[in-house]
């Protein structure tokens, strides 16, 4: 059980400005701007839940996850993690939790992948049998094969993510803090790792916190969604909710012989051209069948379709929304 309450955080910065005379002035007197990277955020997520964190660039998503891994102690707020605050019972919190960092490796640059794995099983003190299994077992899901024996620095970016998330799972974690684990990863190692994670959380009640910019992994692995955006927690959900906050009508596409249109409740004619007409439909007070049906009833339509909005363009639209 994880459990956020009211949490802030503020990073002081040095104000910098161009040219000589003012970096001449800073070395006397330094200008701070504080930025609020974190306001009252607070939230539960249950075991075995797989959560998407999700914002845009600078929204707080990081400083969250490094609250929850004890990196970074916040300016004020509570956090229990399984019991457990994470920047005062730091050592203990480690055994329960993996993090990977897509954009950072945990794993020594120069030196076998294994070699790695075996410093952190020392630096987990793990039993060296049960090592072995779970070695084994993430080595066969993840089809590390022969990269155990290859320098990290030799490995290809998609190679490295599969031994990031070994090695963050070599302790048996009860929970996953993963920060853009797909980032850069070509369509194949994407999939690879959201099936990875798919089964481990099914078959080990592992909970996990995904934050993302790429919104199918979202789609693919999570239920619920959190949304932040400077620094405040701003929607709690299931991307059907999300989808209901961001947008109230969507578009069917008719083509139709002959008819005469006059706007039915619910629905609006926003354009037609020649046979094609475009119909935007308030999908709170109706199905996509129903509006079908009526329009029909008005035109001899011969095909429709629903042009169903992204995901990517559901989180464009909360973000104009909330201005972030
Ligand atoms: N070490 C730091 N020193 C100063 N400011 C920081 C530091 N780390 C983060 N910030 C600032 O705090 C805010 C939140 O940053 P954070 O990295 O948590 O956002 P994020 O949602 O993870 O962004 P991104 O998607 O770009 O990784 C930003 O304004 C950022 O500039």
């Amino acid at each position: 059980m994880i459990e956020l309450n009211n949490i802030n955080k503020s990073y002081k910065i040095a104000k910098r400005q161009a040219g000589i005379w003012n970096a001449t002035k800073a070395l006397f007197k330094k200008e701070t701007v504080l930025v609020n990277a974190l306001v009252d955020v607070s939230f539960t997520i249950r075991k075995g839940e797989i959560v998407g964190y999700i914002g845009p660039n600078g929204a707080g998503k990081s400083s969250t996850i490094k609250v929850m891994s004890g990196i970074l102690t916040p300016d004020s707020g509570e956090c229990l993690i399984n019991g457990l605050t994470p920047w005062k019972d730091r050592q203990e919190h480690v055994r329960n939790i993996g993090v990977v960092f897509g954009q950072r490796s945990q794993l020594w640059w120069e030196v076998p992948v294994i070699d790695s794995f075996e410093l952190l099983r020392d630096i987990y003190k793990l039993d060296q049998r049960a090592y072995k299994i779970t070695l084994n077992d993430l080595s066969d899901q993840l089809m590390l094969g022969d990269l155990l024996e290859t320098p990290v620095r030799q490995l290809s970016l998609g190679q490295r993510m599969r031994c990031e998330l070994a090695a963050s799972l070599l302790h048996q974690p009860s929970i996953l803090f993963l920060d853009e684990p797909t980032i850069g990863l070509d369509a194949q190692s994407k999939l690879a790792v959201r099936n990875f994670i798919k089964q481990l959380n099914q078959s080990s009640q592992t909970t996990v916190i995904l934050t993302t910019h790429d919104m199918q992994d979202i789609e693919a692995l999570t239920e619920r969604v959190l949304l932040i955006g400077n620094g405040h927690v701003l929607l709690d959900g299931s991307l059907t909710e999300l989808k209901h906050q961001s947008i109230q009508s969507q578009t069917i596409v008719a083509q139709a012989q002959s008819g005469s249109w006059e706007n039915q409740k619910g629905i609006t004619l926003k354009n037609q051209i020649g046979h094609t007409y475009h119909f935007d439909y308030d999908f709170n007070r109706l199905s996509a069948t129903e509006a079908i049906q009526i329009i029909a009833q008005h035109l001899d339509i011969y095909s429709a379709t629903i042009n169903q909005p992204t995901t990517d363009e559901l989180v464009l639209n909360l973000y104009k929304e909330y201005q972030l």
